[in-house]
């Protein structure tokens, strides 16, 4: 039987493992984790991330082909392939700060694969990595093998949390790069024989190590590349009258173009795309090419433009004062169907508010209290950290209030904050809503979610993302 232990129980590990134990019986996966609290949750009925058609898959697979666990050093030393999917942060100190990828964790990774390793491993960068980490890693491996052989391979992770089952049950591709030797050939069939159980052969990419490494962070800056681009957009749309949904319908109708990833929102989230181009600005920096680093950068600055510019709007639309007003805000994962706040536009968008000393009042469906305070207070980058291993947030000062209800939430609010596009917020009774806040009373959607002619018609005044402005706001301007 063969045997895979995957390092790193996250939204990768976690995930990546259940479905490659469902469909490969005959394989026994086990994930092992530094932290106890997480590989605990993996072992109980409350697992430790949300995500759609997961508790069913691990349901089947629990200890049956699947298990967690902490005893890391006794599952390495067992298996014939690893999968290393630990984090790797920015940089937030010393060379590359703010940048680069922090790879302490993937080294500690390797050094603990090479203290236990008793027989060949191949061992699989399944983190997204700089390009030629697998060099460092081979390095670090060979020199402390004793003996063993070891095959590292390239095989990064494209699922996108919220659809990551979904995703993994019918990958677009999946990427593995390798050596171009006899031995390296050998660990990438070995690998391709893995996902061959329910991947078609034409969806398998096999590719050297340096171009799988740079793909991952090249689709990365990519997807990102067209959310600002259709971000930038649509802050042209609200200062000329076009709308941005009809804009990007119009050109997603090019197949050159194609129809998705082009809705405007108040900014892309999540714990990949910034750390990702920032990762890749520090890469052509170090190669001398600082006119690539730039134009890639330039995706970061426009979503911070979006995120800056979305908060301006509230507080000018609002005679150009938020102090003490209290701001509902719906939605504080970085997208729907995720419990995930990592890198959330809302914590800008709080922060903001907050700056202009507004009462913050938030509500959403998957994250808790604790979680929403602790990203207020902590700094850049630290959340990207093991959670055990994070810098304690505040836990006293509470900058926000929580509620469990989106109606006590805009009760007696002066204007609604829409940033995540959770279903649920299309449902709301805003007649209900609306009767319940001060007047006059604002709907800013970070999402366009909300159906604002309805909504004005109710005597909401509406902004929605790059869609023609209210006569209240065309005189009020948001710029940064
Ligand atoms: N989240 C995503 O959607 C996604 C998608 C594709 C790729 N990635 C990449 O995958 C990697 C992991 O991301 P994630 O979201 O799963 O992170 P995560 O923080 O959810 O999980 C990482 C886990 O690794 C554990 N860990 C760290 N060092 C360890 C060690 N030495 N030994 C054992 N366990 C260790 C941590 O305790 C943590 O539970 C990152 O490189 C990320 O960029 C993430
Ligand atoms: O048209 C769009 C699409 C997305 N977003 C936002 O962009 C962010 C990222 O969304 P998405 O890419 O769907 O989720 P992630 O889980 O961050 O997945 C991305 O990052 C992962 C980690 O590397 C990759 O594996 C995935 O392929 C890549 O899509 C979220 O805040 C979305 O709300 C928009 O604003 N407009």
């Amino acid at each position: 039987m063969v045997k895979i232990c995957c390092i790193g129980a996250g939204y990768v590990g976690g995930p990546t493992m259940a479905v490659i134990a469902l469909k490969c019986p005959a394989v026994e996966v086990v994930v092992v984790d530094i932290s106890v609290a997480r590989i605990t949750a993996w072992n109980s009925e409350q697992l430790p991330i949300y995500e759609p058609g997961l508790d069913d898959v691990v349901k089947q697979c629990r200890g049956r082909n699947l298990f967690f666990s902490t005893d890391i050093e006794k599952h390495i030393a067992r298996a014939d392939i690893i999968f290393v999917s630990v984090n790797t942060p920015t940089k937030t100190r010393g060379l590359g700060a703010g940048k680069a990828a922090d790879l302490t964790y993937w080294e500690n990774a390797a050094r603990m694969i090479a203290d236990v390793a008793k027989g060949d491993k191949i061992v699989v960068e399944k983190s997204t990595v700089p390009v030629k980490t697998a060099e460092a890693i081979e390095k670090i491996l060979i020199h402390n093998s004793r003996g063993v052989n070891f095959q590292i391979l390239s095989n990064p992770e494209f699922l996108a949390e919220g659809t990551a089952i979904q995703d993994l049950f019918s990958p677009d591709r999946v990427l593995i790069g390798g050596r171009e030797t006899p031995e390296g050939k050998k660990a990438v069939q070995a690998l391709k024989q893995v996902y061959a159980n329910w991947v078609p052969e034409d969806r398998i990419i096999t590719t050297n190590l340096w171009s799988a490494e740079l793909s991952k962070l090249a689709a990365n800056a990519f997807l990102a590349q067209r959310i600002s681009s259709v971000n930038a957009i649509s802050a042209l749309c609200e200062a000329t009258g076009a709308d941005v949904a009809e804009v990007a319908y119009a050109i997603g109708k090019d197949t050159r173009i194609g129809p998705r990833f082009l809705s405007a929102s108040v900014g892309f989230g999540g714990s990949c795309f910034q750390k990702d181009i920032l990762n890749l600005v520090y890469i052509c920096e170090c190669h001398g090419l600082p006119e690539v680093a730039n134009y890639w950068k330039d995706v970061i600055k426009i979503n911070d433009y979006q995120k800056s510019r979305f908060v301006n709007r509230v507080v000018s639309s609002m005679f150009n004062t938020v102090s003490e007003k209290k701001i509902a805000v719906l939605g504080f994962a970085f997208k729907k169907d995720t419990g995930d706040t990592r890198e959330t536009p809302a914590i800008d968008v709080c922060k903001g508010l907050l700056g202009d000393k507004a009462k913050v009042c938030v509500y959403d469906p998957q994250v808790t209290e604790e979680q929403i305070q602790r990203d207020l207070a902590l700094n850049k980058f630290d959340w990207d950290h093991p959670l055990h291993l994070q810098p304690m947030g505040a836990t006293e000062v509470k900058p926000v209030a929580v509620t469990r209800d989106a109606y006590e939430a805009t009760k007696g609010a002066h204007a609604v904050c829409i940033l995540t596009e959770w279903d649920e917020f299309k449902k709301l009774d805003y007649v209900r809503i609306y009767e319940g806040m001060q007047k006059p009373a604002f709907i800013f959607d970070g999402r366009n979610v909300v159906d604002a002619q309805q909504l004005r018609e109710i005597g909401f005044i509406v902004y929605s993302i790059g869609k023609p402005l209210d006569s209240w706001l065309v005189d009020t301007p948001a710029v940064v």
